[in-house]
C-alpha cells in the first residue's frame, strides 16, 4: 500500500458544555484531522488528539502540525506500507516522542489499510467483541449538586461507569455526597496530577468509598511515587499520562505502580502501541479501558475498534457524540444505548466521515503529495 496524499486539517468545535479538570477548562475543541488518500483511491481518517495548549502533554495542535509537515508527512509519502505496524515499528522509530503526531497519521493509515483488505478496523487489530460498554467523564461541576444532576442524568441513559475528575479541595466530599446517593454505582474518580505523595492521607480517605479506581493521582511522568502510594491504598490506581509506550507498561506493572491502565491511542504514538500494551496487561492480569480526549466522531470511531479487543475489560470513556457535540463530523453519530455502543462491520472506522461537516468546522487545511 502507498499513501499518495495527505491533508492536514486544523478543526474547531464547540463544546456543548466546557469540560474542566484539575489543569484547565475547555470550552471549545481544536484538533488536527488527518486524511490520507492510497495509490488506489482508499482513504483513510484519523484524529490527533493533541490539544490546543500544552496542559495533559507536551503535544500542541502548533507542534503536531510541524512535526506532521516536517517529518512524518515525507517519510510516509516516500514509503511503501505492507501492513500499518510498519509505521511505528520502522517507519518512524528514530522520532523521539511526539506520540499524538504519530498517532494520528499512524491511524489513518490503518483506517485505509482495513478498507483495502475489507475489512473493520476492529476486525484488522483483532477485536473480538460485538459491542462495548462505555462510561461517562465528568468534568469539576459548579456545585456537588450539579455533579449529581449530571450523574442522574447519565444514568438515566444507561451508561455503566461514571467518572468524577478531582483535585484538592473538590474530592473526599464531592465522592462523599455522591456514595450518599449512589452507594452502588460504578464510580472512579481522575484526579490528572493534581496531587503528591504528602496527600497520601486525603487520597487514602478516599478507600472508604469503593471507588473502581483511582486514575492518575500523582505526577504526570511518574511510576516511582505511584507504586509507593498503591502500596498503601486499597483503592486500584489507574495510570493515563504516565503511561506513553510498552515499555513504560512493562516498568508500571513491575513496579506495582498501578493496577489498571487507560489506554489512550493517542498518548501511546497509534494502534500498534496501544495492541502491544493490550497483549502485555492480558498476561499480566490487568485491566484495561480506552481513555477519550473530547475526541470528534472520527477519534471516536477509533477508540471504538481498540476497545474491541478481549482486555478492555472496563468501561471506558467514549461515550455518544451528543454529549459532547451539536453536530458531530461522521454520519452516522456514535450512539450509546443504556451504555452500549455497536462496534462497526463496516470496512476500516465503519463510520463515514461528513465532508460538509469536516468542511464547515475547518479553520486551515494543506494539501501534501
Ligand atoms: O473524552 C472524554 O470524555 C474523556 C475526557 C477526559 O476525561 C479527559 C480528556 C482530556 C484530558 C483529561 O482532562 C481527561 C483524562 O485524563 O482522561
Ligand atoms: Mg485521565
Amino acid at each position: 500500500m502507498k499513501i499518495k496524499k495527505i491533508t492536514l486539517r486544523h478543526m474547531k468545535l464547540d463544546l456543548l458544555t466546557p469540560f474542566v479538570t484539575s489543569f484547565g477548562i475547555e470550552y471549545d475543541k481544536d484538533f488536527i484531522l488527518v486524511e490520507a488518500v492510497t495509490e488506489s483511491g482508499t482513504t483513510g481518517w484519523a484524529e490527533s488528539v493533541a490539544m490546543l495548549d500544552p496542559l495533559y502533554n507536551e503535544e500542541t495542535v502548533k507542534t503536531n502540525w510541524h512535526i506532521l509537515e516536517d517529518y512524518l508527512i515525507p517519510i510516509i509519502l516516500k514509503s511503501g506500507i505492507s501492513h500499518p505496524d510498519e509505521v511505528s515499528e520502522k517507519l518512524f522509530k528514530h522520532i523521539r516522542g511526539n506520540y499524538m503526531a504519530k498517532a494520528a497519521i499512524e491511524g489513518a493509515v490503518w483506517d485505509a489499510y482495513a478498507k483495502e483488505k475489507g475489512i473493520s478496523l476492529a476486525q484488522a487489530l483483532g477485536g473480538t467483541k460485538e459491542k462495548i460498554e462505555v462510561g461517562v467523564s465528568i468534568g469539576i461541576q459548579e456545585s456537588i449538586d450539579a455533579s449529581l444532576s449530571v450523574i442522574e442524568a447519565r444514568l438515566k441513559e444507561g451508561y455503566k461507569r461514571f467518572k468524577l475528575k478531582i483535585k484538592p479541595g473538590w474530592d473526599v466530599e464531592l465522592i462523599d455526597r455522591v456514595r450518599q446517593v449512589y452507594p452502588e454505582i460504578p464510580l472512579m474518580a481522575d484526579a490528572n496530577s493534581a496531587y503528591t505523595l504528602s496527600d497520601m492521607d486525603r487520597l487514602r480517605q478516599l478507600d472508604a468509598y469503593n471507588l473502581m479506581m483511582i486514575e492518575q493521582p500523582l505526577a504526570h511522568n511518574d511510576i516511582i511515587d505511584h507504586a509507593e502510594l498503591q502500596a498503601v491504598l486499597s483503592t486500584p490506581i489507574c495510570l493515563d499520562e504516565s503511561i506513553h509506550s510498552l515499555d513504560d507498561a512493562r516498568k508500571a506493572i513491575k513496579l506495582g505502580s498501578c493496577k489498571i491502565i487507560n489506554i489512550k491511542v493517542g498518548r501511546v504514538g497509534g494502534l500498534t502501541e496501544a495492541r502491544k500494551i493490550h497483549d502485555l496487561c492480558m498476561e499480566s492480569g490487568i485491566p484495561l479501558w480506552c481513555g477519550g480526549m473530547l475526541e470528534a466522531g472520527i477519534g471516536r470511531a477509533h477508540n471504538i475498534a481498540i476497545t474491541s479487543l478481549p482486555n478492555f475489560i472496563l468501561p471506558g470513556d467514549t461515550a455518544g457524540s451528543a454529549l459532547y457535540w451539536k453536530e458531530d463530523i461522521i454520519t452516522p453519530e456514535v450512539i450509546a444505548e443504556n451504555g452500549l455502543i455497536s462496534v462497526p462491520k463496516l470496512p476500516g472506522i465503519g463510520y463515514k466521515p461528513n465532508l460538509e461537516k469536516i468542511e464547515k468546522y475547518t479553520l486551515l487545511s494543506k494539501e501534501y503529495e
